[in-house]
């Protein structure tokens, strides 16, 4: 095959856009068949048949053409024995058509972690939300989330009809799939949970004083809004979200030069040992906005809640 002399880098990237498109399909499969099969993970946390069989489809994929890398994905350990048709050996060629940046061109398989949220904004699917659900593959060098695919199911483009779009981000290379937008500069938008509000996840809302607030599902989706100009930052005083919902989010973000970590401005590490919740919440700026001067605005009660969990 063409291409597979390319950088370990380049081909877990260029598999990940692939499975990640496949889990798209399978997403909207189950929807259709009306059988979500939804199983109560815990309070708010559910897990649908989509859930489970978009990572069976993206981690056994990954695994046959990356035995050695480190794959965690939201929904635990899965048979890896699974149905060839869910299989995807094909890589992205259009991606492969970049040239891996140098800092990456000799990465061991020993320091790569892939992070997969196989359905992000579960939620919202069970609900009818459909836009709001993204399918997240983070790829983690060392400590630091440096790549990342977000594939929107239900995306539809207004010129072909098609269903589905898939943006990827590298540090080094920028992002594809996608021509980031500027939020107005005349209006403060931020964007927010949906399905897992609380007390001080609304105070710190509150403290950033924001012209409009957007309620909407998914780490995934409200990244997207970040980067297509709908909203300027994204804020969550939650523990809630963990490290397969923020490491493709935060790569994808960075790479299109906005940033992504917790309420106290500290990037999250992303190594195969860390612990899976983000404790310290979730901190997101677009490119245009400083976010030193959003952290600054973090009341005192609110990193005491978060430091205290
Ligand atoms: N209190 C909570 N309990 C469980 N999961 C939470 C949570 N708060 C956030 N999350 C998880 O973080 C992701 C984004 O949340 P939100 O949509 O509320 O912003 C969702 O991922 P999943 O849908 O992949 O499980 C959601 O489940
Ligand atoms: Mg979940
Ligand atoms: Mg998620
Ligand atoms: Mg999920």
């Amino acid at each position: 095959m063409a291409f597979t002399s390319a950088p370990l880098m380049m081909r877990i990237m260029a598999s990940s856009i692939s499975s990640a498109r496949r889990a798209g399909v399978i997403i909207r499969d189950i929807m259709k068949t009306g059988e979500l099969g939804i199983v109560d993970k815990g309070k708010d946390d559910p897990q649908t048949e989509a859930d489970r069989t978009a990572q069976q489809c993206i981690v056994a994929s990954l695994t046959k053409l990356f035995p050695s890398v480190k794959i965690i994905g939201e929904e635990g350990a899965c048979e890896l024995n699974v149905a060839k048709e869910l299989i995807v050996t094909e890589l992205d060629t259009e991606f492969l058509k970049n040239k891996c940046p140098d800092e990456w061109s000799n990465v061991p398989a020993e320091d790569l972690v892939i992070w997969v949220d196989p359905l992000d904004g579960t939620s919202e699917y069970t609900q009818g939300f459909v836009d709001h659900v993204t399918v997240l593959i983070g790829i983690a060098v060392k400590n630091a989330a440096v790549g990342g695919v977000i594939h929107q199911p239900y995306y539809k483009n207004s010129s072909t009809g098609e269903l589905g779009r898939t943006i990827w981000g590298l540090r080094g290379l920028g992002i594809g799939g996608f021509t980031p937008k500027d939020a107005p500069s005349d209006k403060f938008i931020v964007t927010t949970t949906r399905s897992h509000s609380n007390a001080t996840v609304q105070c710190a809302l509150d403290a950033m004083q924001p012209t409009e607030v957007l309620r909407v599902g998914g780490a995934g989706y409200k990244v997207l809004q970040l980067l297509e100009g709908k909203a300027h930052a994204y804020v969550f005083a939650s523990a809630g979200c963990k490290k397969w919902d923020t490491c493709a989010p935060e790569a994808v973000l960075e790479a299109a030069g906005g940033t992504l970590t917790d309420m106290l401005g500290q990037h999250y590490v992303y190594h195969k040992d860390v612990e899976f919740p983000n404790r310290l919440g979730v901190l997101a700026t677009s490119r245009t906005e400083s976010h030193t001067k959003l952290v600054e605005r973090i009341p005192h009660n609110v990193r005491e809640a978060m430091q205290s969990k």
